[in-house]
């Protein structure tokens, strides 16, 4: 499992100087970096970090809306396009906020038809898309691709290795629990995963009420051999956040 961070979230709320935050990180043994700003990649990429996730697209606005195909696509297009230019690895796709009766069958039709021939593009730029898993109680209201069936739903109708799940744990224990056989059971879709403490999105720690610990060793289990980004609002220090999170998928099992 390769690990990196959310720049997002670990920067939030705070004064950051790029380059001495991002060598602490990279120092501390993250491998990889998401969401960062285009302008600071090949700096990351100078210490060795891989940009790993790239946001394709507004998330309130997606793939769910048959009329919004055309623009989202050309959209989500560029984003591939540059992604591959800066050597990043994937780009994040939505399915957008529910609206009119918000159709469940409806909007995974609508993302299956959008997300075709934009998924054949990214094939052909060497990228993956992932669709991200969200939680509408909190943090994004009325977003349709909020349990883990829709989004599965979604990627098998697709049915290509190019489109994967982002299975995001905080996002899905806010909204269905059950982690643990959820992710046994869709193992074969997610090409990512996400962490945060819920329900606070803060540290993996004991101050919150998923087991880290046991979904690490878990995925260990499975043979996942893709990247856990950790996206949680440190509540102290930072770079100590992110390497007591780490340490526990560095040693799933429970030998850290
Ligand atoms: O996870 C989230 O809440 C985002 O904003 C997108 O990664």
């Amino acid at each position: 499992m390769r690990q990196s961070f959310a720049w997002w979230s670990f920067t939030a709320g705070r004064e950051v100087e790029p380059a001495p935050f991002l060598r602490a990180a990279a120092e501390a043994g993250a491998q990889g970096v998401e969401m960062l700003p285009p302008e600071l990649w090949p700096l990351a990429r100078e210490l060795g970090l891989s940009i790993v996730t790239v946001t394709g697209h507004k998330l309130e606005e997606g793939f769910n809306d048959p009329a919004r195909h055309g623009v989202l696509s050309d959209h989500v297009r560029r984003t591939i396009d540059a992604a591959a230019e800066g050597g990043a690895e994937a780009v994040i796709v939505f399915a957008g906020n529910r609206f009119g009766d918000g159709d469940d069958e409806r909007a995974v039709a609508a993302c299956v038809e959008g997300l075709g021939p934009v998924v054949e593009h990214a094939q052909g730029a060497g990228m993956r898309l992932l669709m991200e898993l969200l939680n509408s109680k909190v943090d994004h209201p009325g977003q349709q691709c909020d349990r883990t069936e829709f989004g599965a739903q979604v990627v098998r109708g697709v049915g290509s290795p190019t489109l994967k799940l982002l299975y995001d744990g905080y996002h899905m224990q806010l909204m269905e629990g059950d982690l643990s056989r959820t992710i046994k059971a869709n193992f074969e879709l997610i090409g990512h995963v996400h962490t945060a403490g819920a329900p606070g999105r803060r540290d993996l720690d004991d101050r919150q009420e998923i087991n880290w610990r046991a979904i690490a060793g878990l995925l260990d289990h499975l043979g996942y051999d893709q990247w856990v980004g950790h996206e949680f609002i440190p509540r102290g220090e930072p770079i100590a956040a992110l390497s007591q999170a780490m340490a526990l998928f560095d040693a799933p099992g429970g030998k850290a």
